[in-house]
């Protein structure tokens, strides 16, 4: 990955972004095959913020989650997580930076379908992660309803509740970011609203700094603030989203 003549956003390599990405291209494939799904892309993260990044199908979102998420390389520019370039980063120090500071929370729930609910929330810290202090953990099981839950295995729990544990153990090492790429997309509305409802909970109550990737207004409408890409760019930026708001949004870009 190569810096690129963008410019970082303010505040690139400070403590009041949580990450930064400045000049983000990706190209996947060569020759005639080839598809850029970012061009471009610069925008800082704030700490203690939630993010929303919608757009049309194939518009880059989930390129660009992977990309500043570091599960995925981009051709040219840079991305800072707390203050850390993460261009360059052997792949041993890039996924100790992931299991350390960032926390992922994807549509399908990823748990270990032989261990508790309990074994799954604390995998993160026996693999190595910042070591949790149990107020945290309590304090994380309570806020997301899962006291009752914590013998269960997965196979044993709804959806919902399967993605509250998913959401517990990526909060569970206080991340610097948590990453989520459509983590209501296989929930039914009121369990959605739950998980959506506790990320805000997240940002407000503990600080935490949230980047979600959504195809839906509603979900998009808890986030602080909304990133539009069309074509792997950001073509628009909503602050205090309402439903309404990103449909108007959304149409105007249909048009
Ligand atoms: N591994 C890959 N190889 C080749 N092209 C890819 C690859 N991953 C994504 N693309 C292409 O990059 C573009 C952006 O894809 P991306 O998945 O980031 O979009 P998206 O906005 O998340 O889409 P969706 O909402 O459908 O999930 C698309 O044109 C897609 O086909």
């Amino acid at each position: 990955m190569t810096q690129t003549s963008a410019a970082p956003p303010a505040g690139a390599h400070t403590g009041e972004n949580a990450a930064v990405a400045t000049g983000l291209t990706k190209q996947y494939g060569t020759g005639d095959n080839a598809v850029t799904a970012l061009r471009e892309v610069s925008a800082a993260f704030p700490r203690g913020r939630f993010t929303a990044i919608m757009g049309p199908s194939g518009s880059g979102k989930s390129t660009f989650l992977h990309c500043l998420a570091g599960l995925d390389t981009a051709t040219s520019g840079s991305v800072v997580i707390g203050g850390v370039e993460i261009t360059g980063l052997s792949r041993t120090r890039l996924t100790r930076l992931r299991r350390d500071r960032l926390g992922f929370v994807f549509q399908s729930f990823n748990l270990l379908p032989m261990l508790t609910a309990e074994e799954n929330i604390r995998l993160t810290g026996r693999l190595g992660g910042r070591k949790a202090d149990r107020a945290w953990f309590d304090t994380i099981v309570d806020a997301l309803g899962l006291r009752g839950r914590l013998g269960h295995r997965p196979g044993e729990l709804s959806g919902g509740q399967q993605q509250r544990v998913a959401v517990a153990r990526a909060l569970l090492t206080r991340p610097d970011v948590l990453f989520a790429d459509e983590p209501t997309g296989n929930l039914d509305s009121r369990s959605g609203g739950e998980v959506l409802g506790f990320l805000r909970t997240a940002v407000d109550d503990y600080g935490q700094t949230v980047i979600m990737v959504t195809h839906d207004p509603a979900a998009a409408a808890h986030a602080d603030r909304v990133l539009f890409l069309a074509d792997g760019r950001i073509v628009h930026e909503l602050m205090e989203p309402t439903i309404d708001g990103v449909h108007a949004v959304m149409r105007r870009m249909e048009d």
